[in-house]
């Protein structure tokens, strides 16, 4: 296994069991189940399509079916289900026919892409009509994907915001990039989880301390570095000083790293003293100083409610280090200091923050915000609504459109037939019945028969994420 977590690399196993039994109850002379994959809505209303290139790299490409899987998973089964139901005949046909390479066709709209909910986000068919009950077996995991897309879109969402406040109250928008920064790793449940949750970040913006993500970004989007961090303390290394020793742990920050930013977590004992007499008095010079080299203290506060925290330090830092007003009429501190708030950061609490700066005439320039388990946990599949569901099959020859639609929950209605994704007007549309024209469909094959078809770099990933605040700036 790439990513940690127990070595699962069987692809026979990486399924749900009911699953297993599938292939004993779909009508005879089936020959082709077309499914697709969509939000249905939920928290935002649009997402960014995001991580299936992942899970292609890692699980499906290449001669993934073996003898050797086929018998693991027949002992599996037969003692998980205490009978037989595992398709072994299937998955031999695989292996005899096609080499160990999957036999479907994986259509999807590219990585990055931003993508109004209720639309068709890539669809999955067999390639060979006797393997017809192979194309849901992948639901399991192909539905995975609502992970990085939800993590991307809800990251997205917040970079909209620190936007509209920067384009209000700053001279530019050229920190945006590293406005709020990934402290998400211990927070998620895996290592796994950390790279794919922390790229989905890193799709948006270009700061992190979730260095699985790193990795990640390199090894399935080519990213040569995705991600950026800046020597910063933790309270660890403040407090192991002594509750007197502060002065000396701050003085030790600003000697041991004397260029570029630093950042010093501040709140240990009593962060109004520490602004105030410790950056503010004591080591005031040094801090100056380290402006005629371009370098830069991030003080940071890590707990009381955040908006009133921030402003008061703020305050008290402008009082001992002087502020300008910048274009917009907003204050600023001098370009040597800065903070960076990374306690109880969301997209729910973002704006609020943002707004008291801006009603006391601080600039949002100046101030970063970390995210950990808000950014890559505090979400699930339903956030988004993400499923997966077929929309299409042939049986005795006959292409048949096929649908659910609970009286129990007209939300959860799934569309019908072939499905294509199609610009209408400049807006998204998903043409259902096969009424589609393949020449406009905005679906690319991205896997075929074992081989990935393509291979979506990060840079063009990034720029099909990109907000339009940051688009029409950059036309200016
Ligand atoms: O507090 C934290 O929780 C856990 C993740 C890292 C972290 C802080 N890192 C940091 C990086 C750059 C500037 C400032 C802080």
């Amino acid at each position: 296994a790439t990513c940690g977590g127990p070595c699962m690399d069987n692809v026979l196993l990486i399924t749900d069991s009911y699953k297993v039994t599938h292939h004993m109850q779909y009508p005879p002379e089936t020959t082709t189940i077309f499914s697709y994959f969509e939000s249905r809505g939920g928290k935002f209303k649009e997402t960014v399509f995001f991580g299936l290139q992942y899970l292609i790299k890692r699980w499906l490409v290449g001669q993934v079916v073996t003898r050797e899987k086929i018998a693991e998973a027949k002992d599996i089964y037969k003692k998980h289900f205490g009978q037989d139901v595992f398709n072994e005949e299937g998955w031999n046909y695989i292996v005899e026919h096609h080499g160990g390479k999957l036999p479907l066709l994986i259509k999807a709209v590219p990585e990055g892409t931003v993508v109004p909910v209720k639309n068709v986000l890539f669809t999955v068919e067999n390639t060979d009509p006797k393997c017809f009950w192979l194309t849901n077996w992948f639901e399991t995991l192909l539905v995975q994907v609502w992970y990085p897309m939800t993590v991307a879109t809800n990251s997205r969402e917040q970079k909209k915001i620190i936007a509209s406040f920067l384009h209000e109250t700053a001279d530019n928008m050229d920190g945006l990039p590293f406005k709020l920064h990934d402290f998400g790793f211990r927070g998620v449940s895996a290592v796994e989880a950390a790279a794919i949750g922390g790229a989905a970040h890193l799709v948006n913006f270009m700061g992190t301390d979730t260095i699985a993500s790193l990795v990640m970004a390199r090894k399935y989007y080519g990213a040569d570095m995705a991600g950026f961090s800046i020597p910063a303390a933790e309270h660890s290394t403040i407090t192991a000083w002594g509750k007197n020793g502060e002065l000396e742990a701050f003085k030790n920050m600003l000697s041991r790293f004397p260029k570029g930013l630093v950042a010093c977590v501040s709140d240990s004992y009593d962060i109004w003293n520490a602004c105030e007499n410790l950056w503010g008095k004591e080591l005031k010079n040094m801090i100056v100083k380290r402006g005629e080299s371009n370098s830069t203290l991030v003080v940071r506060p890590d707990s009381g409610e955040p908006a009133d925290v921030v402003v008061k330090v703020l305050t008290i830092l402008g009082k001992a280090f002087g502020t300008q007003k910048n274009s917009k009429g907003y204050k600023v501190l001098p370009p040597y200091l800065r903070i960076i708030q990374g306690d109880g950061i969301s997209y729910e609490t973002l704006t609020g923050i943002l707004e008291r700066m801006k009603k006391l005439e601080w600039s949002a320039d100046n101030i970063a915000f970390g995210s950990g388990g808000a950014l890559l946990q505090k979400l699930n599949r339903d956030t988004q609504k993400c499923a997966f569901k077929c929309s299409f099959a042939v049986v005795n020859g006959e292409g048949v459109d096929v649908f659910k639609q609970p009286i129990t929950d007209p939300g959860k209605k799934s569309k019908k037939g072939r499905l294509t994704l199609e610009l209408q007007n400049g807006k998204f549309v998903t043409v259902q019945e096969g009424q589609g024209d393949p020449e406009k469909d905005l679906l690319i094959p991205v896997f075929k028969d074992g081989q990935l078809l393509k291979d979506y770099s990060w840079e063009e990933v990034r720029g099909r994420a990109e907000i339009p605040l940051v688009l029409e700036q950059k036309k200016k």
